[in-house]
C-alpha cells in the first residue's frame, strides 16, 4: 500500500506542478497544493504520503528559514528534489511541546549542533511520510548552549542517503505500524544519536545562534508555532470537503433508496422524504456549507498574517491562533460526528467499503487529534477569552473577532425574544458571553486564591472549553448570517438563490439554538411557545429545503472518481454497483471456498457424529 501510495502521491504532484504552471504560474503554492490534495483524495483514499511535505516541511523552509536557508533547501524541496516531512512529536510527547525531550547541543568548537533523542520517549513518532518516503526532515528539538535550555527550534535534517536512500550513520527511522485509516501515509519513528548539522542548518529566521554561541532570541517564540497555525487553516478547510462528500453520498443514496410507505397502501418513498432522514441528511450539508465559508476566510487572513509575519509585523498572529485553533476543532469535530451521522443514514449499505463512507471517516476522524489534541485547543481558547475577558473589564477594545464579546458584555439583559436571524445569533453569542463570564469568576477565583494559572486552567478546565465552544459557534454561524445577509455580492444573486442560501441560514441557526438550548436557558429567558415555534419553523425549513438538496450537493461538484461510492454515483445506479462491487470480492472466484474442506465440513461432520454417538 505504501509504494502505490508514493506513486500515485508522485503522479499527483507532477500534476501539481502543471497546474500551478497553467494556472498561477508564478504564484503562491497553496491552491495546488489544495487542488492536489483532494486530487491525491481520490487517488490515494488510503492518504498522501507527501501531505506533510507539502504543506509543513516546504512551508517551515520558507517561513522559518532564512533566505539562504531556503536557497540551499527550500528551493530544492519546493522541486521535489528532496522529500521532507515535520518531525515534533515524540512517543513520549505531542500536546506539551515544552516538554520534548529531543535536544541540539552547539558545540562551538566546530559550529555544529549534536543533535540526540536520549530515550526511546524522545523518539520521534507520527511524522508523515517519515517511515520510508522522506530523506529529509525538519526536527524540532529543545536547543542547549553550554547545557542551558534556550527553548525549542528547528533544524533541517537528512536523514537518507539521496541515492541510495539508505539510513544515514546515527539514525534509526521506521515505520510506526498500521493505523484505523491513512495507511498509505507511512507515519514514522525517528532516533538520533550524537548525529552533527553544521550551525546553518538551524532554522534562523526568527532566532539565531552566532558561531561563538551567543543566542539571539526570537522577537515572538510564537512564531516558531506557524506551521502548525497553517495547517490547522488547512485541516478546517479539509474535513469541510470530507463532510462534503459524505454529505453528497448519502443525499444521492436517500433519493434513490425507497423503504418504508408514509401513508398506509402508497408507494414506498424515497427515504429522504422521512423527515427523521431530512434531519440526519440537510442539516450536515448546510454544515459542509458553513464550514466551507468559514475556512475559506480562514485562509484568507492567514496569507495576510504571513505576509505580516515575513515582515516581522506579528501583530495578528494572536488572532489568527485564535481563529485557527477554533475552526481546526470545529470543523473536525463537526464533520467527524456528521459523516458517521451520514453512514448511520444510509443503513447497512452505509457500512459496506463499496459505499467510502467507513473511509471518508477514517480520513476525517485523525483532525481531531493531529495539529493540536482538539480538547487542549479548547482550552488554548479558553485562556485567550479569559486574557480577553480582562480586557473587557479594563474597557479595552478587542481584537474584531471577538468584538462581540464586548458588545455582549454591556448588555444588561437580553431584549424582548423575536426570533429573528438576529435574534438567534445574538442569542449563541450571549450565551457564549455569560459562559465567559462565569469560566472567568471559576478561574480569576482560583488565581486569587494563589493557584498558579496553570492549575487554574485545569481547575476551571470544563467551563474553559465551554466558553470556547461556544465562541466557535458564534463566531461560524456570525460569518454565515454575514455571507447570506450582509455580503457585497448579494445583489449579483437571483432571487431563487438567495432564498436557498437563507433557508440555510435559517436551519443552521435553528439547529445551532438546540443543540445549546441548555446554554442559551442558562442565560435567556425563552418561553414553551416560542421554543415550539422553533420547533415547527425547523420542521418547515427542512421541507423548503428538501427540494434543494441534491442541487447543492452536485454543486459541490465532487466527481465519481472522488467520491469513489457505490452509494454517491452520479447516474444513481446504486443496486447495480453495490453487486458489481460483490462479485469483484475474492471469495467469489470460487462457489466452493477453500475453508470448506480444510475446516468446516470436518467441524459439521464432527457434531454430527457426536449427535449420532449422544443417541446411542
Ligand atoms: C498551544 C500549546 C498547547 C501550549 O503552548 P505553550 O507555549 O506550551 O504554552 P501557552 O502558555 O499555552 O502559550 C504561550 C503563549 O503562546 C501563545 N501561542 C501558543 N500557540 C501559539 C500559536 N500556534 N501561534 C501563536 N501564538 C501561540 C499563547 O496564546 C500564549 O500567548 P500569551 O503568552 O498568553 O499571550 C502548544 O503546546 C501546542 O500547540 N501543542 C500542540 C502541538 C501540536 O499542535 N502538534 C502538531 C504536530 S504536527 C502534526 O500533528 C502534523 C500533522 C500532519 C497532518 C497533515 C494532514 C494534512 C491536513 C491538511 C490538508 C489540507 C489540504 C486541503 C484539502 C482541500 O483543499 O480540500
Ligand atoms: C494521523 C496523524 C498524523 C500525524 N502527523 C504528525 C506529523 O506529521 N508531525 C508531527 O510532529 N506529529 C504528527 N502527529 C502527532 C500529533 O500531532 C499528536 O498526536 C497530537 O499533537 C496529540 O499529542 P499526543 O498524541 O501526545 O496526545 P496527548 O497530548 O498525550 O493527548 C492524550 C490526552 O491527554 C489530554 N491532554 C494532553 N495535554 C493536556 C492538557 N494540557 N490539558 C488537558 N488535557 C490534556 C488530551 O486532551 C488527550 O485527551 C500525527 C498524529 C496523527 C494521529
Amino acid at each position: 500500500m505504501a509504494s502505490m501510495s508514493v506513486k500515485h502521491a508522485i503522479a499527483a504532484a507532477k500534476k501539481l506542478r502543471s497546474l500551478q504552471e497553467r494556472f498561477n504560474p508564478g504564484g503562491s503554492d497553496i491552491y495546488p497544493a489544495l487542488m492536489g490534495d483532494e486530487a491525491i483524495t481520490a487517488l490515494i483514499p488510503s492518504g498522501n504520503p507527501l501531505s506533510v511535505h507539502i504543506l509543513m516541511f516546504t512551508r517551515a523552509l520558507r517561513e522559518q528559514g532564512t533566505d539562504e536557508q531556503y536557497e540551499k533547501f527550500g528551493r530544492r524541496a519546493d522541486n521535489n528534489e528532496i522529500i521532507g516531512t515535520f518531525a515534533q512529536t515524540e512517543l513520549g510527547h505531542g500536546t506539551y511541546l515544552r516538554g520534548l525531550e529531543a535536544r541540539a547541543d552547539y558545540d562551538r568548537g566546530t559550529e555544529e549542533f549534536v543533535l540526540n533523542t536520549p530515550k526511546l520517549s524522545s523518539y520521534k513518532w507520527w511524522p508523515g511520510g517519515l517511515g520510508q518516503t522522506c530523506n529529509y526532515c525538519i526536527f524540532v528539538a529543545q536547543l542547549y548552549i553550554d547545557n542551558e535550555a534556550k527553548g525549542m527550534a528547528m533544524f533541517v535534517v537528512q536523514i537518507r542517503d539521496e541515492e541510495t536512500h539508505m539510513p544515514l550513520p546515527g539514525v534509526h527511522v521506521g515505520e510506526i505500524g498500521k493505523k484505523m485509516g491513512l495507511n498509505g501515509v507511512n507515519n514514522g519513528f525517528l532516533g538520533l544519536k550524537d548525529y552533527r548539522v553544521p550551525r546553518l542548518n538551524m532554522l534562523m529566521r526568527h532566532q539565531q545562534v552566532l558561531p561563538d554561541g551567543r543566542f539571539v532570541k526570537s522577537p515572538v517564540s510564537q512564531v516558531s508555532y506557524f506551521p502548525m497555525v497553517f495547517v490547522r487553516c488547512m485541516v478546517a478547510r479539509q474535513n469541510s470537503n470530507y463532510l462534503a462528500q459524505a454529505a453528497t453520498i448519502a443525499t444521492r443514496y436517500s433519493v434513490i433508496r425507497r423503504q418504508s410507505p408514509i401513508e398506509e397502501g402508497q408507494p414506498e418513498p424515497k427515504i429522504l422524504e422521512h423527515l427523521t432522514q431530512q434531519m440526519k441528511v440537510i442539516p450536515e450539508i448546510v454544515t459542509a456549507v458553513v464550514y466551507r465559508l468559514a475556512a475559506a476566510n480562514l485562509q484568507n487572513m492567514y496569507n495576510e498574517t504571513a505576509e505580516a509575519v515575513y515582515r516581522k509585523d506579528f501583530s495578528r498572529l494572536p488572532e489568527l491562533h485564535a481563529l485557527a485553533c477554533i475552526l481546526k476543532v470545529a470543523t473536525s469535530y463537526d464533520s467527524t460526528y456528521g459523516i458517521e451521522r451520514l453512514r448511520q443514514a444510509c443503513g447497512g449499505h452505509g457500512y459496506l467499503t463499496a459505499g467510502n463512507l467507513g473511509n471518508i471517516f477514517a480520513m476525517a476522524a485523525p483532525a481531531c487529534t493531529y495539529e493540536g489534541e482538539n480538547s487542549v485547543l479548547y482550552l488554548q481558547v479558553g485562556k485567550i477569552l479569559m486574557k480577553n475577558w480582562s480586557q473587557v473589564l479594563a474597557g479595552r477594545e478587542l481584537m474584531p473577532s471577538m468584538a462581540y464579546i464586548s458588545e455582549c458584555s454591556k448588555m444588561t439583559s437580553f431584549p424582548q425574544w423575536t426570533g429573528s436571524w438576529e435574534c438567534l445569533l445574538k442569542a449563541i453569542q450571549y450565551a457564549c458571553v455569560g459562559s465567559i463570564r462565569l469560566a472567568f469568576q471559576s478561574y480569576n477565583a482560583r488565581v486569587q486564591s494563589a493557584q498558579s494559572q496553570t492549575a487554574a486552567v485545569n481547575y476551571s478546565g470544563l467551563e474553559l472549553t465551554k466558553a470556547a465552544e461556544l465562541h466557535g459557534r458564534s463566531y461560524v454561524a456570525g460569518n454565515f448570517y454575514q455571507q447570506i445577509v450582509n455580503s457585497p455580492n448579494k445583489h449579483q444573486r437571483s432571487p431563487q438563490f438567495q432564498k436557498v442560501l437563507e433557508n440555510m441560514l435559517e436551519l443552521h441557526l435553528i439547529q445551532i439554538f438546540f443543540r445549546h438550548l441548555g446554554d442559551i436557558l442558562r442565560f435567556i429567558r425563552i418561553t414553551e411557545d416560542e421554543i415550539s415555534a422553533l420547533q415547527r419553523r425547523l420542521e418547515e425549513v427542512l421541507k423548503e429545503l428538501r427540494p434543494d438538496a441534491v442541487a447543492i450537493t452536485d454543486a459541490f461538484d465532487f466527481n465519481d472518481k472522488i467520491l469513489s461510492s457505490a452509494l454517491g454515483c452520479y447516474d444513481g445506479n446504486v443496486y447495480e454497483r453495490l453487486f458489481e462491487a460483490a462479485l469483484k470480492h475474492p471469495l467469489n472466484r470460487k462457489s466452493v471456498p477453500d475453508f470448506f474442506e480444510a475446516h468446516l465440513k470436518p467441524f459439521m461432520k464432527e457434531n454430527a457424529d457426536n449427535a449420532k454417538k449422544s443417541k446411542l
